[in-house]
């Protein structure tokens, strides 16, 4: 188990400092199958995890919204046929804050844990 992932998220504020690029180097190593991306401006981290079937991508789709709810910080979620695509980022900052990287890393265990 990954340092990250044995974390909890931490009440985001508006005003919480983004990490920065020396911090996404280092955080990003726990997650090496994640991607920094900018999209509409605002950094994000994504991995596309693939399944045999939809219905094994719904119930991936379920377990990941569970453990957001546990966390209370969300990620996008594209389900389609055999794939799912997690995006992670912090609405509130408009950009990258370490509970994101907490929650790929939980991502990682619950795709491990299936
Ligand atoms: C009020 C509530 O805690 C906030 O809106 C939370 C909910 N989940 C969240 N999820 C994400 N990804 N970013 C946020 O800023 C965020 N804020």
């Amino acid at each position: 188990m990954s340092e990250l992932s044995a974390q909890k998220c931490e009440a985001c504020r508006a005003d919480a400092p983004k990490v920065s690029d020396e911090e996404l180097a280092e955080l990003i190593k726990d997650i090496p199958d994640w991607v920094p991306e900018i999209r509409d401006g605002i950094m994000q981290l994504e991995r596309v995890f693939k399944f045999k079937n939809f219905k094994q991508a719904l119930a991936f789709t379920n377990a990941v919204g569970d453990m957001a709810e546990e966390e209370g910080h969300h990620p996008g979620l594209l389900t389609e046929w055999g794939k799912v695509t997690v995006t992670w980022w912090s609405h509130s900052i408009k950009g990258l804050h370490k509970n994101d990287f907490i929650c790929a890393a939980k991502t990682d265990k619950v795709f491990a844990s299936l």
